[in-house]
This record gives structure tokens, C-alpha cells and sequence, in this order.
């Protein structure tokens, strides 16, 4: 099988026109459903009300009906007295009113005189606490216009207005075909190779969401025949098509070919990353999307394509995104190829929203779970300095977000265990940045974030975090909040097969290091040691080589990738690796002293101290916490 020849790169907006524009008598037929069932639905026709409401005239509230001017004479002189039955009858909220009344004055507008006559001091306005019939809905008027979603609050007015039926567009049947012979169902035994299949079922729920029927297919392998086979089943069958994977040019990427031999490729590729290689076209006469495999790439073209194609085949144009306005705590670097989606953390500091970008490969799905929102850098754009104010779509609420508390700086996944503590608390969240400790004094300075942890340690004095504070957020008065301690060393494999016992070892003995990022506390504790031993970083094999966080430095040691790193006494407990302790550094919460007094930061303080905490910390192991929680103020 030769490759595939790409790929065009015309822009997201001028796609969707275009591929509307060729499948627009593909539209959906239209329904009847009960109105009380059509939450959701898009209307076929404008609907208009079959009745007034309130169809009679009726009183809006307890008292008495009368005839206005029959009581002009009332004042609080010279009361007038009203007999039942004669001048006035008895009404609740919501009685119809006979013709003759035309006013109503509430009961506590009366004085009771005896069992059937009241007085009145006030006279009443004709029609006051009368609801007229049609007051709220007018036979003949307009409910509700053709291609609108109904709502529950239109469900209301269209049950008044005396429709009880409505005439909406079907709901489209999405057939979800996942593709690959490496892709095997959940629970089956794995293999080197294997993918398990999950895009198919984010997608269908997706789908659902989007106001489609999924129906999810069995894995198809990468077998030509079989893939038109199954396609044409499902363009005979369902309404649209979703093809996943296998839309690159790879040798087993058959999607353009499919549905270019069963209908037609209106194009492939679009300028959008992730998600470039989307096939847009038809079978039948039926829409068919060929999305990318990879899940972060296929999540953007369901949101930005599949989404607005459910919508429109049921004759509705879409347009529901939500953008907030956000500080960027970094820089962003994009390629003016494409418009690029940039997945981002929210904080909410000081009546500002800031946005931390995280990780971007397609394959990342963690980071749709992580995200808050998406940073959509233009086409034109390269990318955005630190500090620009951005537009960022919201993938989560905003009360959700402003009760988070932020932590930027350097990772430990005693933050992650503190984090699920102060949830189950209620009500707050911690979200934490990972850019080591630096990054976190730095997002301090710049009022980024509400707390910064950090094990920086001064290679002069061999004094941990204070120095830096000194030096770099001088402009602040700033609080340190006592975290732990913890037992940094090299991470190797079980058995430690090179027999590493001391950083010299790593030198000596030639050993593949995997580092940890600049700026990170562990790196300098690394240079710091190194300086020490007077070994030059060069003889140190893989110095250049950064990861992240102390658990993918040891998940590189797992997978024999590297043969050591430096990292803390869980990470290598987690990926079952053995450890040689090297130092005890402190790492420490760095927050401003005004933050101390945040009802969020208050129950964080709380989640640390907790006994509950302290059992965690003891069950990881590899920590000191003698001085938790001690507040020393700078
Ligand atoms: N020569 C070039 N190669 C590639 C290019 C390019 O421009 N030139 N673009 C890359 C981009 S961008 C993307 S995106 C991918 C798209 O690849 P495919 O759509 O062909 O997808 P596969 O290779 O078949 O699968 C990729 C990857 O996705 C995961 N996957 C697939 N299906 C599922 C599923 N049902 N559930 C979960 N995960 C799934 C899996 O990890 C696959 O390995 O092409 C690049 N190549
Ligand atoms: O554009 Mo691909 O969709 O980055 O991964």
C-alpha cells in the first residue's frame, strides 16, 4: 500500500463553510414529538400559540372583586363599606374573574366588619390584580422561531400556549467506527503494541451531549475491504459517520482512500493543531468525518467540527463557546501554520483570571482531564508573551475556578494527596502548575499564583528557599509555611544492576542520567553536589536530557530508558525502583502573608496539619514532617 500525498491547510472557519455548503441538502427529515419531551430538539417551524394565557382574565392575588368605579368614594375618612355577594365576591390568586368586576384589592387592603362586609379606605384602579387573558401569551404569537433549541423554559410556554406537540428535526444517528489493528477492546490481555480503544466511547458520549444518537461499532483492523465494507454499512444505516484514526499518511492509513472509493474526499486537512489531518466528506449521501487517532487531536475536531455538524444537519448553527479574558503565565511559542489549541490551568488571583499553559502533545490525554480551558493561538499569531491578556475557552465553571486554590512550582505528590483531602472538605480546590521551584518563586513575584512550593537551596550557604525569597520577591511580604522534608536520591532499577551508590557513580560508571528541568530544585541540588565533588556536568551522561516531575524521571528509570535519575523516595517507591538517599531538603509552602488570610488557604492550612495528612505521609514514607505546618514569617 503506498502512502497517502497531504494535505491541505486552509483554516478551520473557511472548512466548515465550505464542507457545509457541499452537504447542505443532507439535512435531516423532521418529527413530531410531545412538547414535554422536546428539551433539546430544534424546532422545524416557527411555532405559534393556539391559545391565550391566561385564556380568562383572572386575579393575581387573594382579596376581594369589585367594580373600580364603584369605589372612588373611599378614603381613609370616610371609609367605604362593601357587601358580598352585592358589591364585592370573594377571590383567590388565580380565579377567573366574571365579566361585571373589573378589579381586585387584596385582602389585606380590607377591614372585615362583620361575616359578609368589609370596608376600604382606598379606591381601586380599574384592572389592578387582574392578570387579562393573553397578559402572557397572545393566540397567534410567535413562541418560538424555526432552528431554535428548546429549552425547559420553552417547553413552559409552549405547554400555555396550548402546543402539545412540536415538529422538531430528528436527532442524527452518529455511527462511531474505531479503526487500527493495534487497538484492542478494554480487558482484553495487552500485549507490546496495543492500544486499548477509548476514543470511540468519549466520542459517543460526546455525541450525545452535541444532541446526536451514538452508536459505537466494533474495532475495524486496518484491512482495506473490510473498512469499505463497514463504512458503507454505516453511511446506508446512520445518519453521519465518525471514522477514527488512520487519517494520516502512514501506509495503514486507509480513510481517505475508503471514502474517497465510496463517495468523496471534500478535504483533508485542516489548519488546526492538534487535528490537522481531519477528512471531511461523504458517503452516500451521508456526512462522513475521518478524525485523527490521536485522543487530544480527536477531542478538538469533535468540539470544533462534529459538534457544529450534529447541529447543523438538524438545520442549527451552533455558536455556544464560552471565553473568559486571562492573564498568561507564561510564554507561548505557535506555529502561524495553524490555529493552535493550547490546553490551560485557571486561577483566579486578585479579581484576575491567569492562565497556565500545560502539556500539548496530542497523545496527552491527562491533559484534557487537567484543563480548565483552551487558549486558542490564531493562525497568524506566533504565540503570546508572558503577561498578554488572552481570550481562553472555558471548559469548566467559573465558581469552580475562583474557588481554586493555586500552587505553582515545584511538584510532589503529597500535593496531589493534600489536594484530594481539601475536596472531600468541599467547596475549595487545589490546583497545582508543575515548573519547578523557581518557576513558582517567579509566579509569585508576579502575583500568578497563591502559593508557590519550593526546595531551592543556596549553593553558598547550603540554606534552603530563604535566600531566594530575599532575592527575588523582595516587593512582597512573604510567608513560609513549613511543608517537609525529603529524602532526595538516585532512582535505579530494582536490584540496581550498575551498582550506583553515589553521584561520583553516575560518572564513573558511565551511567544514562535522566535530569530534571532548569530552575528546579532538584537540578540545583544535582549542580550543587556535583560542584562538591568537583564533577563537571559534562562527564555526567544525559545532563541535557530534562523531564518534568519526579515521577516521570523515575517512570524514564522503569522503562529503561535511563539507568538513574534524581527524584524523591515515593516516585522510585511507585515505579518500584530502588533508592539511594543523597540529601534531606526542605520543601516548603512560599506564600504572601495577606494569602494566609483566604478562607481557601485556611482549610488548605487545615487539610496539612490533619492526622489524616500525617497517616498519608507515614504510608508514602521517605518524609520528615516534624516541623509541618510551622508559619515563619520572612
Ligand atoms: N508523515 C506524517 N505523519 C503524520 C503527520 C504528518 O503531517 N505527516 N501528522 C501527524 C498528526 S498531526 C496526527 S494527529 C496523526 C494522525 O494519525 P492517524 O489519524 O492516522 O491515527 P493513527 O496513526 O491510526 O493513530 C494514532 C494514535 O492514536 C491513538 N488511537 C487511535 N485510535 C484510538 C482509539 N480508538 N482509542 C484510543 N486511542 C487511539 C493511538 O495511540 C494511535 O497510535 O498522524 C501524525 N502522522
Ligand atoms: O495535528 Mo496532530 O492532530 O497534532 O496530533
Amino acid at each position: 500500500m503506498e502512502r497517502n500525498i497531504y494535505l491541505s491547510n486552509i483554516s478551520l472557519e473557511k472548512a466548515i463553510d465550505m464542507y457545509f455548503e457541499r452537504i447542505k441538502d443532507f439535512r435531516l427529515g423532521t418529527e413530531v414529538v410531545k412538547t414535554h419531551e422536546a428539551k433539546g430538539r430544534i424546532t422545524a417551524k416557527p411555532v405559534f400559540a393556539k391559545i391565550s394565557s391566561p385564556f380568562y382574565n383572572s386575579s393575581a392575588v387573594d382579596g376581594i372583586a369589585v367594580v373600580a368605579k364603584n369605589t372612588f368614594t373611599a378614603t381613609d375618612r370616610s371609609p367605604l363599606r362593601l357587601k358580598e355577594g352585592k358589591d364585592y365576591i370573594v377571590v383567590d390568586t388565580g380565579d377567573p374573574i366574571p365579566d361585571e368586576y373589573d378589579a381586585v384589592i387584596m385582602v389585606e387592603d380590607t377591614i372585615k366588619v362583620s361575616e359578609d362586609e368589609v370596608e376600604i379606605i382606598k379606591p381601586a384602579i380599574p384592572w389592578q390584580n387582574i392578570r387579562q387573558m393573553g397578559e402572557d401569551i397572545v393566540e397567534g404569537q410567535l413562541i418560538l422561531p424555526q432552528s431554535h433549541r428548546i429549552r425547559p423554559v420553552d417547553i413552559g410556554a409552549l405547554i400555555a400556549g396550548g402546543v402539545f406537540d412540536v415538529e422538531v428535526y430528528k436527532r442524527p444517528r452518529v455511527a462511531i467506527i474505531p479503526t487500527g489493528t493495534e487497538i484492542v477492546e478494554p480487558g482484553a490481555h495487552l500485549k507490546i503494541g496495543d492500544i486499548i480503544e477509548f476514543n470511540s466511547r468519549v466520542f459517543a458520549a460526546l455525541v450525545e451531549e452535541y444532541g446526536g444518537i451514538p452508536t459505537r461499532f466494533n474495532i475495524v483492523k486496518d484491512d482495506f475491504e473490510k473498512l469499505l465494507e463497514t463504512v458503507k454499512k454505516a453511511a446506508e444505516e446512520y445518519d453521519v459517520v465518525l471514522l477514527n484514526a488512520g487519517s494520516s499518511a502512514g501506509r495503514e492509513d486507509y480513510s481517505k482512500k475508503v471514502i474517497e472509493t465510496l463517495g468523496e474526499v471534500y478535504i483533508h486537512g485542516v489548519a488546526i493543531k492538534p487535528g490537522k489531518p481531519v477528512i471531511l466528506g461523504r458517503v452516500l449521501n451521508k456526512p462522513i468525518v475521518g478524525i485523527p487517532g490521536f485522543p487530544v487531536s480527536a477531542f478538538f475536531i469533535m468540539e470544533n467540527i462534529v459538534k457544529k455538524l450534529v447541529n447543523f444537519v438538524q438545520g442549527y448553527d451552533i455558536k455556544d463557546k464560552k471565553y473568559i479574558e486571562a492573564q498568561l503565565s507564561k510564554r507561548v511559542m505557535s506555529s502561524s501554520k495553524y490555529l493552535e489549541f493550547v490546553r490551560v490551568k485557571l486561577g483566579y488571583i486578585e479579581g484576575k483570571y491567569i492562565a497556565t499553559p500545560i502539556e500539548r502533545g496530542a497523545g496527552a490525554t491527562m491533559s484534557l482531564v487537567r484543563a480548565d480551558g483552551v487558549l486558542e493561538v490564531p493562525e497568524e499569531l506566533e504565540g503570546y508573551e508572558k503577561g498578554s491578556v488572552v481570550n481562553i475557552n472555558l471548559l469548566k465553571a467559573e465558581d469552580e475556578i475562583k474557588n481554586t486554590i493555586l500552587c505553582i512550582g515545584s511538584h510532589d505528590i503529597i500535593l496531589d494527596i493534600a489536594a484530594d483531602l481539601l475536596a472531600k472538605k468541599g467547596r475549595y480546590n487545589l490546583a497545582s502548575a508543575h515548573v519547578g521551584s523557581m518557576g513558582g518563586i517567579l509566579a509569585l513575584k508576579d502575583k500568578e499564583t497563591h502559593f508557590a512550593t519550593v526546595h531551592l537551596l543556596d549553593m553558598e550557604t547550603g540554606e534552603y528557599n530563604r535566600t531566594y525569597i530575599r532575592k527575588y520577591i523582595p516587593n512582597r511580604k512573604i510567608a513560609i509555611i513549613k511543608f517537609v522534608k525529603r529524602i532526595q536520591g538516585l532512582m535505579v532499577k530494582r536490584g540496581n544492576p550498575l551498582n550506583i551508590h553515589s553521584i561520583e557513580d553516575i560518572a564513573k560508571k558511565g551511567a544514562r542520567f535522566v535530569n530534571r528541568q532548569k530552575g528546579s530544585g532538584t537540578r540545583i541540588l544535582l549542580d550543587f553536589e556535583l560542584k562538591k565533588l568537583g564533577i563537571s556536568p559534562r562527564d555526567i551522561k544525559g545532563y541535557e536530557r530534562e523531564d518534568y516531575t519526579h515521577i516521570s524521571v523515575a517512570a524514564q528509570v522503569a522503562k529503561n530508558n535511563a539507568d538513574c535519575g534524581l527524584g524523591v523516595f515515593s516516585a522510585a517507591q511507585i515505579m518500584d525502583l530502588d533508592f539511594i538517599p543523597v540529601a534531606n531538603e526542605e520543601y516548603d509552602i512560599v506564600i504572601p502573608v495577606e494569602y494566609l488570610e483566604l478562607d481557601g488557604v485556611k482549610k488548605f492550612i487545615e487539610v496539612i496539619n490533619s492526622e489524616e495528612f500525617k497517616k498519608e505521609l507515614d504510608r508514602l514514607g521517605g518524609y520528615d514532617y516534624s516541623d509541618l505546618g510551622k508559619i515563619i514569617i520572612e
